[in-house]
């Protein structure tokens, strides 16, 4: 069964691209295997990422059974005859190919029609625009440290009084209640547990199979954006009749003109909203939680962590809460800070690929990737591999003296879908760096808990540790 599903596929291949070579050359899929019939090789990426915790040998089986070539494989995963991009020059081949290679979510719906993550050309251009001043600038990003800070220095304090947390748990609430505060100056309430709520059936939603009949884990995530739509809707419509004079995101974005002087529509303001909070939330909580958990186990790191940020702090002066907090300005000083954020997001791997669907047959070293398949962009396999990255699964921010070799660092991913939200997840991370270096000590008590690797890869305790102030 294994090897006819693999011919039937080439056979159907074969078949369409009959005598289509260009300048006489044969057409030809990418080396792999599709699997078994109507599974593919869902169950080979289940064994490798579920039951045995080596997600890095499912690419790894494929590069030894087909050699490195040119990073393209062919397989059949989530339903569909599919290509896998794994490296470096392959993935940015396909991130830089937006024409040939664009965007095609299952359920549209549940990203948000009109939302950056899902809109293509001039219309996703245009997004961007509004996006990255938003959250990317300098002087943004300057305004947003000062708003998530307190919160921030506030949550530490209620994890030492605790004494034993759950990291997942403490880093998410503070995550989502600055998220709040950030996009729409929301403070926490009953109504803001209730969109955290919503937030977390829909992010399931969006990792389900995308079955809409009742019951299903699909329909509860599209009935929740719905609510978050109308919920978000409504606190933009309040702020038109009464002019609130907020700083936040949803402000910025409803002024905002591109050059033509046109502003986003109220629909896009509000899709683009919740959509931001989909892809910042739960990608910045991972993010924390794997620098808590590598902190703990590497003392010499924390120390020298600990160096740099105490000596960072004795150059604020004054006993207010804000005359304690880092700048953004402040963060190109934290060298050694700036090592370990990036250590931490190379080691975290939140995306482990991100898709894109084959516009038009695409050549690539003499191989076709055929129109309308999926294109798996397999990022994690960058920093997983000992090629670019020395002894690849150690926490070794030292390794940061060099930067990495071109093209092998994709954690944000490339091309025009770049991630915006880069500079404020990397902000964020080191703010409370900073905060957890300068005041409190902890310990994970189970160190070797396994690690979870579907949908991303965190501690699968939730990195349960003893958290308390530090002595001196
Ligand atoms: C460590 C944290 C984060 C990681 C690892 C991460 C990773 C990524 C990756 C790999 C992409 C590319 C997706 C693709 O090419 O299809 C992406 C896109 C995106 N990210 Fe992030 N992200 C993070 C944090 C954030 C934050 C904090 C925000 C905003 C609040 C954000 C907003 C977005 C948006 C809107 C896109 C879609 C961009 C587009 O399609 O043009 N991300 N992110």
């Amino acid at each position: 069964a294994w090897h006819f599903t693999d011919a039937w596929h080439c056979a159907a291949f074969a078949l369409k691209y009959r005598g289509r070579g260009s300048k006489g050359s044969r057409q030809r899929l990418p080396p792999g295997h599709m699997g078994l019939p109507f599974l593919g090789e869902t169950l080979s990426l289940l064994w490798y990422f579920k039951l045995v915790r080596r997600p890095d040998d499912f690419i790894g089986a494929k590069k030894s059974a087909y050699g490195d070539g040119v990073g393209l494989y062919r397989t059949h995963l989530f339903g569909s005859p599919s290509i896998i991009a794994c490296s470096p020059a392959a993935n940015k081949f396909v991130l830089q190919s937006a024409d040939s290679f664009g965007i095609r979510w299952p359920v549209p719906e549940l990203v948000g029609i009109t939302s950056v993550g899902n809109v293509e050309g001039a219309s996703h251009a245009r997004l961007r625009g509004f996006i990255l001043a938003a959250i990317n600038k300098p002087s943004s990003l300057r305004t947003i440290a000062t708003v998530v800070q307190p919160r921030i220095m506030a949550a530490l304090q209620t994890w030492a009084d605790k004494g034993t947390i759950v990291a997942a748990t403490e880093i998410k609430k503070v995550t989502f209640a600055n998220i709040c505060k950030m996009f729409v100056s929301m403070e926490p309430s009953p109504m803001t547990d209730k969109i955290d709520q919503w937030f977390g059936r829909l992010l399931d939603g969006l990792k389900a199979f995308p079955l809409d009949l009742p019951g299903t884990t699909s329909r509860a995530g599209r009935k929740c954006r719905r609510k978050l739509n109308a919920v978000f809707q409504e606190v933009l419509e309040a702020r038109k009749k009464v002019h609130t004079g907020c700083d936040d995101l949803m402000s910025g974005l409803m002024q905002m003109e591109d050059e033509q002087g046109k502003k986003l529509s109220d629909n896009e303001v509000v899709d683009n909203i919740v959509s931001l909070v989909i892809a910042g939330y739960e990608s910045t909580t991972t993010a924390i939680i794997w620098a808590t958990y590598h902190l703990a186990k590497s003392p010499v790191v924390l120390a020298k962590l600990r160096e740099e940020n105490v000596e960072m702090n004795k150059s604020k002066s004054g006993s207010t809460l804000a005359s304690l907090m880092i700048t953004y300005d402040d963060i190109p000083k934290m060298k050694y800070t700036t090592k370990v954020v990036e250590e931490t997001i190379r080691m975290a791997n939140i995306s482990t690929m991100v898709f894109r669907v084959a516009n038009m047959d695409v050549e690539y070293h003499g191989y076709t990737i055929p129109k309308g398949w999926p294109v798996l962009v397999w990022l994690r396999s960058l920093h997983t591999d000992p090629n670019y990255y020395q002894d690849p699964l150690t926490f070794n921010p030292d390794r940061w003296e060099e930067p990495a070799k071109p093209g092998t660092y994709q954690v944000f991913g490339g091309g025009s879908r770049i991630c915006p939200g880069n500079m404020l997840a990397r902000m964020q991370i080191t703010i409370i760096l900073h905060h957890l270096s300068i005041g409190y000590e902890w310990e994970l008590l189970n160190p070797d808990v396994e690690i979870n690797y579907l949908p991303h890869p965190r501690p699968a305790d939730g990195t349960s540790m003893a958290f308390r102030r530090l002595s001196t």
